[in-house]
């Protein structure tokens, strides 16, 4: 036999085999959903062959490019709604099997009741962003242990501590605002608040400035850089999407992460051992926490353990995403929000004037000095509040077992193994059977009692961090964050977006379809890490009169 038919038969081998494999997992898949079907389970109409993919084109094309995944699932739940808030779909080789989950009292079963845990598919979400295991996607022991040791740091009396530092970042914010004021510039908000809150998260996590909103700092660049390199989802031409530089990027992205994390751990370890352990400052960031965890196991070395670094790098990258990415979404969907009622916005400023006086220069300073006074704010935590109803970030994401089934109102009973459970936070916050007015933004809701209309008519309605043990560690850092923005901003600058000069200038103005809004609005919610205002937000700043 010559070389060329040699290799052509192994050519065919391997296609043979490839193919096989193909079949193999397909038949998986789709046979567990030919069970679920004959049990008369909810879920669209459904093929043998395709699953649940020949529904994806129509909804699809109801949707805006880029738009997040769960406007498909809210699509899907409304058209082919046959049970009371919970389907399955079968979208393989896209993703394991699913049940979405648009009701709160079966998302309280999920995450509270049964305190599931998080499925494999999280992972290669994860990977080029966090390296490692992070804590986000850990379960059992391993779990339990991160969560023990990184609690301490989000306790509510040591995120207050982190005031001075958050303020002075702020600082930093207000001057690039005032920047873009005096260029009369359109500007994406988003962009621009991503990198603020990457310095905010940068000294919770590493008590490391980095500066980011005015220079180049290594691990803050990577970090976003690695971000949108992966988010890819909305990227349509294959040879941008598959581009084989991406994961040469992305190792590159992570090596640089890796390696400035590194040499911070080092640094802060060299100091650790050569003070006196009494008087070292405890200032409980991330850096701290493990480091301190590190020593409590082992006697003092030459030099951290290289598994040691490579778990910590982990946790940290993690922080940095998961701590700077939905923060500042909410920081933006809050502006917006707040530009688009004025009577709102007049409401929110008068309370920042009757608690901090109306010199706003003087803020900075009885922030650091006082920093409790942020607790005194009910209006703006209610607006902050609504913002993450109307706009929520994130959405939760766990695995189902074997023996645990889930129950709807009329008592029927659903299994989850083998499935990803996607909770649909979007349409649950805003389910009109809890809800009054669902679509609109009444701040005033989170100031009235049970016995008012506007209250929310049940427990679990209202979930943008999740309930339960796996809930959001950062929740109260973010209600910090997003507080001591708009009590530096609100007062001194209008914001105003810019999408229709955006679209102009795009030549997307006359769109017939309307596919740049979703239920008429032009700031949907892009799918880039969590969910962002759709093309940054473009917008303009003006200094207040
Ligand atoms: C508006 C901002 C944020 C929102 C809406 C948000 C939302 C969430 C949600 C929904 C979960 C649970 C996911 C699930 O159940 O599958 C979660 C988990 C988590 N969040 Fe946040 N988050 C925000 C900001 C932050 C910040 C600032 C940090 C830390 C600096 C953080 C750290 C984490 C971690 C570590 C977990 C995993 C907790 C665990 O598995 O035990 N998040 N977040």
């Amino acid at each position: 036999m010559s070389r060329y038919q040699l290799a052509g038969q192994a050519a065919l081998t391997a296609l043979v085999g490839i193919l096989s494999y193909f079949i193999y997992k397909l038949y998986n898949a789709r046979v567990v959903f030919w069970r679920l079907k004959k049990l008369g389970l909810p879920m669209p109409p459904w093929n043998p062959i395709l699953g649940h993919l020949p529904i994806l084109p129509s909804v699809l094309a109801k949707l805006p490019k880029g738009a997040m995944q769960a406007y498909m699932f809210e699509i899907i739940s409304k058209e082919f709604e046959a049970s009371d808030g919970l389907y399955y779909i079968d979208l393989w080789p896209f993703s394991m099997p699913m049940m979405i989950i648009s009701d709160p009292l079966i998302a309280n079963q999920i995450c509270i009741e049964y305190d599931l845990g998080k499925p494999e598919m999280l992972k290669p979400f994860f990977k080029p962003i966090v390296g490692g295991e992070g804590m986000f996607i850990m379960n059992g022991e391993r779990w339990k242990r991160s969560a023990v040791l990184f609690a301490p740091g989000f306790a509510e009396r040591v995120i207050l501590e982190r005031t001075e530092q958050i303020v002075e970042e702020t600082g930093e914010y207000v001057k690039r605002l005032r920047e873009y004021v005096k260029s009369g510039e359109m500007f994406e908000l988003d962009n621009l608040t991503c990198w603020y809150m990457m310095d905010v998260i940068g000294t919770v996590t590493l008590n490391d400035r980095f500066m980011s909103l005015t220079s180049d700092n290594v691990l803050a660049t990577a970090m976003r850089n690695q971000l949108s390199q992966h988010m890819r989802e909305e990227e349509l031409n294959p040879f941008k999407r598959y581009n084989p530089m991406h994961p040469i990027r992305e190792h590159q992205n992570s090596k640089k992460m890796d390696e400035y994390i590194t040499n911070q751990l080092n640094k802060r370890y060299q100091e650790w051992k050569n003070t006196d352990r009494t008087s070292v400052p405890q200032t409980k960031s991330i850096i701290d926490l493990v480091i301190a965890d590190y020593m409590r196991e082992r006697t003092v070395g030459d030099k951290l353990d290289a598994s040691f670094i490579n778990w910590a790098c982990a946790q940290i990258r993690l922080f940095l995403f998961v701590g700077h990415d939905s923060t500042a979404a909410t920081i933006v969907y809050s502006l917006y929000l707040l530009s688009k009622h004025p009577e709102y916005l007049e409401r929110i400023r008068k309370e920042h004037d009757k608690l901090f006086g109306t010199n706003i220069d003087d803020v900075p300073s009885l922030l650091k000095k006082q920093p409790s006074m942020i607790n005194q704010l009910p209006f703006t935590t209610a607006v902050i509040k609504e913002t993450l109803r109307l706009f929520p970030p994130a959405a939760a994401f766990r695995g189902g077992e074997a023996g645990v089934f889930l129950s709807d109102s009329h008592g029927a009973r659903y299994p989850t193994e083998g499935c990803g459970l996607n909770v649909l936070h979007n349409v649950i916050q805003r389910n009109p059977k809890y809800w009054p007015r669902p679509n609109d933004f009444v701040p005033e809701r989170w100031l009235v009692g049970p016995d008012h209309e506007l209250y929310p008519k049940t427990k679990g309605a209202w979930r943008p961090f999740e309930y339960g043990t796996r809930n959001c560690v950062g929740q109260t850092l973010v209600m910090l964050d997003v507080k001591i923005t708009l009590v530096m901003v609100v007062r001194e600058f209008d914001v105003k977006d810019a999408y229709a000069e955006f679209d102009k200038f795009n030549g997307w103005e006359n769109d017939k379809k309307g596919l740049k809004m979703i239920d008429g609005e032009r700031a949907y919610q892009f799918s880039k890490g969590s969910a962002h205002p759709a093309d940054g937000f473009p917008c303009r700043v003006y200094q207040r009169n």
